[in-house]
């Protein structure tokens, strides 16, 4: 095997190298310290830490949902740190899937249709989509439910909606913020199982949580104190 066939057979799919972020406004402030950290593809990772310690802010990099003020950011092996706006916008839609605590569906449309916006952007053939649509979800439990206007539906079924799409469009890069904070204990579990479930699509699942459960279901915890990470272990 050649050198550039190891890296790409080994290397890892988001890989930081001294990412940091101070913000100028209001007043200069350090929010992150600078990182380095691995994940690997096709694994589920937890960043755990106490309240504005920096876990949203982490994620928030890591989707390019903002810019780091220092470091290389690799996914891939593709630089993203200094992607211009436009390559990030194609980056978050094409490869990243987000779930937040709550699960901003359109409450007038119906299931698929909400789902469906996982595919907005994309230039698939209508009859495509609604496969892709269909097949996400079953994927999450709810193949039956495609027509019902989101409205009706319970909150568990909602953040399985959220989850079906964000995965509609087979993201390689899941990043869920707390989304089991607005649930109650035992729908709180069933979507830490899918959402770890989703390693075996293949994709790479980060979970930003105070949820002391979510570590029974990843592959490996990170712990961020006062923007620093802290050290990260393997579960
Ligand atoms: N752009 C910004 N400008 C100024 N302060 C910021 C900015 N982004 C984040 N912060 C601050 O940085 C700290 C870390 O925020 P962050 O949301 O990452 O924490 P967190 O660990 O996710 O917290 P929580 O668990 O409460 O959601 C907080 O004090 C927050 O107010």
């Amino acid at each position: 095997m050649t050198t550039e066939m190891t890296d790409a057979v080994s290397r890892p799919l988001v890989m930081l190298r001294g990412v940091g972020l101070e913000v100028a406004e209001p007043v200069p402030t350090r929010i992150l310290h600078p990182v380095d950290l691995d994940i690997e593809s096709a694994t589920a990772v937890a960043v755990v830490g106490p309240s504005g310690a920096g876990k949203t802010t982490l994620a928030s990099l890591i989707g390019a949902l903002q810019q780091p003020t220092e470091g290389s950011y690799r996914f891939d092996g593709q630089e993203v740190a200094g992607m211009s706006g436009a390559r990030l916008a194609e980056f978050r839609a094409r490869d990243v899937g987000f779930v937040f605590q709550h699960s901003h569906l359109i409450d007038e449309r119906s299931v698929v249709a909400n789902v469906d916006l996982g595919l907005v952007g994309s230039e698939l053939h209508r009859v495509e989509r609604a496969e892709l649509c269909a097949a996400a979800l079953e994927w999450v439990g709810l193949a039956t439910l495609g027509a019902r206007r989101s409205a009706f539906l319970s909150g568990g079924e909602r953040h399985r909606v959220a989850i079906a799409r964000a995965l509609v469009k087979s993201p390689r890069l899941i990043l869920a913020d707390e989304p089991t904070a607005a649930l109650d204990q035992e729908t709180g579990r069933e979507i830490l199982e899918l959402l770890a479930n989703a390693t075996a699509r293949g994709a790479t699942v980060i979970l930003v949580t105070h949820d002391p459960r979510a570590v029974e279901y990843v592959d490996a915890v990170h712990r961020i104190v006062d923007g620093r990470l802290t050290g990260g272990g393997h579960s």
